[in-house]
């Protein structure tokens, strides 16, 4: 087929608390994607551009008014649909990205307490066409997610926030979730990664078929 006329390829983004084991699985995501035949194209928010990453380098390091940290993760955004989302999805490639605008709602908005409607409206200007085909939510309750961070790394400033933050992060993913059934996907995360790749070979199977 011609660049011309692709089909246009799918969108996947990977969200939860963090540790709760979701970049683990975009490689196996990736594997069982390129296994069905697909051009796959891994990336993450905020980041995946160079502007991105240097976003991501401020934003995960350095306090910043609310507003601001907002804006930020949202021009991330803006960039890396312009460079990558798009560009990519136009030539038939499958999109995976570790975390997109559901990640906002959650961090700036359930976490931090920013208005919901101003993250509507950074999301009806940002993206008002488009949405991801399918989001997998990994979820597993804060003691778990907490025990899997500290072993593996040094914490960043999201990572350093308290455990009534990440409740009300996960509180707010499981809220989307619950409004949004047709796109987001709730991974059970707190299961073994063998298990967990079961659950999410069930789903992809469903959306290559
Ligand atoms: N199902 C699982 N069982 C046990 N350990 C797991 C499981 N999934 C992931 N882990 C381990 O937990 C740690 C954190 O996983 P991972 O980096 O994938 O989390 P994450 O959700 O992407 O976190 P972050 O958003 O902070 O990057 C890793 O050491 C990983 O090997
Ligand atoms: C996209 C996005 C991300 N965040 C936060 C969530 C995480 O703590 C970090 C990214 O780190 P990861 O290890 O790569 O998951 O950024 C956010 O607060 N808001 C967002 O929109």
């Amino acid at each position: 087929m011609t660049q011309g006329t692709a089909v246009r390829g799918k969108f996947i983004s990977f969200e939860g608390i963090d540790g709760a084991g979701k970049s683990t699985h975009i490689g196996f995501v990736a594997d069982f994607l390129k296994t069905a035949g697909k051009s796959v194209v891994s990336s993450r928010e905020p980041g995946g551009t160079g502007v991105g990453e240097k976003l991501r380098e401020m934003l995960l390091h350095e306090k910043m008014d609310l507003e601001t940290e907002a804006l930020l993760m949202f021009a991330s955004r803006r960039e890396h649909i312009a460079q990558v989302i798009e560009p990519a999805m136009a030539r038939g490639d499958w999109v995976l990205s570790d975390r997109f605008t559901d990640a906002s709602f959650a961090y700036q908005g359930g976490g931090r307490g920013l208005d919901r409607a101003k993250l509507e409206t950074l999301e009806n200007w940002v993206h008002p066409h488009l949405q991801p085909d399918l989001t997998l939510l990994f979820d597993v309750p804060l003691e778990v997610a907490r025990k899997r961070l500290d072993a593996t790394r040094t914490l960043d400033k999201f990572e350093q926030e308290q455990a009534d933050f990440f409740s009300a992060c996960r509180n707010e993913y499981l809220r989307r979730a619950a409004q949004f059934p047709h796109r987001i996907v709730v991974v059970d995360s707190t299961r073994t990664i063998d298990e967990t790749r079961a659950q999410l070979t069930h789903v992809l199977e469903k959306l290559i078929a």
